[in-house]
């Protein structure tokens, strides 16, 4: 919406200095979405195909991945610090965090979850800022809302998988919308199952009853902070089409 009078200035014949500045900055700017939901609710399958249909993606889960893996992307003072609080024999051989053995420490009580999550989410939440930087994102000056019409001057988009957006909320000025996708739990146990388990899944199936009503309440928060839910009780190609109908009523293609 503060698009509409930087497109009038890119029309002056000899746009003041700062003004140009604007525009070209303003042109930079890419549409930035923050997709969230609950346990294989489908996020990762909506950002692979917003990233099919050309936005850039940023994944939480992947960058947590590269900061407690074997590559030159980890993290050592990260790795040290868990290794301080849940025990040296969550390292690997090759130096990386035996995960399986991460997750049987830190989900084993709340406690041990909250100081997981303290000391790596704020990592995780500098390296999402840095490539929101790098790919032009900047400051929205408003918060978050539902568009109240399309907003054909972006050409780009970036979608940013953050499936604990409540933990990160410094992010959140960032964020043109946020979409959450949302699918009845008996769908999303079933095609979790489908799907090889990792070792958070099986701990929430073990102390289903403790679990269920934070999941829940989670979730909720996240529906109710986003702009945009996605149902996602059917087919893929459905979602697909929900998602492109999205898409095209935001990025100018
Ligand atoms: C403990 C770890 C190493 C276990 O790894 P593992 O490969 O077994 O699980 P994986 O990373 O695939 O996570 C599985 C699912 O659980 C979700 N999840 C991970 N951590 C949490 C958490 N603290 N609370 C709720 N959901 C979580 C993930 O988003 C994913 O959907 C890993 O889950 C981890 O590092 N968690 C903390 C990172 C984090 O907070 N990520 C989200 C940032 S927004
Ligand atoms: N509409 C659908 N129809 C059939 N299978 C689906 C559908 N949506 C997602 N799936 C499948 O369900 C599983 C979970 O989906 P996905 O990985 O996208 O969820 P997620 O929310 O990213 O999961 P997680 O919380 O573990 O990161 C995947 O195997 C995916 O292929």
């Amino acid at each position: 919406m503060e698009h509409a009078p930087q497109q009038e200035h890119h029309q002056a014949p000899h746009p003041a200095p700062h003004k140009a500045a604007i525009k070209s900055s303003v042109q930079q700017v890419p549409y930035v979405v923050f997709v969230t939901g609950t346990l294989a609710s489908g996020k990762s399958s909506a950002c692979a195909y917003l990233q099919q249909l050309g936005a850039t993606y940023i994944s939480a889960d992947a960058i947590s991945h590269e900061l407690l893996g074997a590559t030159c992307a980890r993290d050592d003072a990260l790795i040290a610090a868990l290794c301080r609080h849940f025990g040296s024999d969550i390292l690997a051989q090759d130096g990386s965090i035996n995960r399986t053995q991460l997750a049987t420490r830190a989900f084993s009580s709340a406690q041990a979850q909250t100081t997981l999550e303290q000391l790596q989410i704020p990592v995780i939440q500098a390296h999402i800022e840095k490539k929101l930087l790098a790919a032009g994102a900047r400051i929205v000056p408003a918060a978050p809302s539902t568009p109240t019409r399309t907003n054909a001057s972006f050409t780009r988009c970036v979608v940013v998988e953050l499936p604990l957006l409540e933990k990160v909320p410094a992010l959140r000025r960032y964020a043109h919308e946020i979409l959450c996708i949302v699918a009845p739990t008996a769908l999303r146990a079933a095609r979790g199952r489908i799907r090889a388990s990792s070792a958070f899944d099986a701990h929430v199936t073990v102390h289903q009853s403790a679990h269920q009503y934070a999941q829940q309440a989670a979730e909720f928060m996240r529906i109710h902070a986003a702009t945009t839910c996605i149902l996602n009780a059917a087919s893929l190609p459905l979602l697909h089409k929900h998602l492109l109908m999205w898409y095209h009523s935001r990025i100018a293609v």
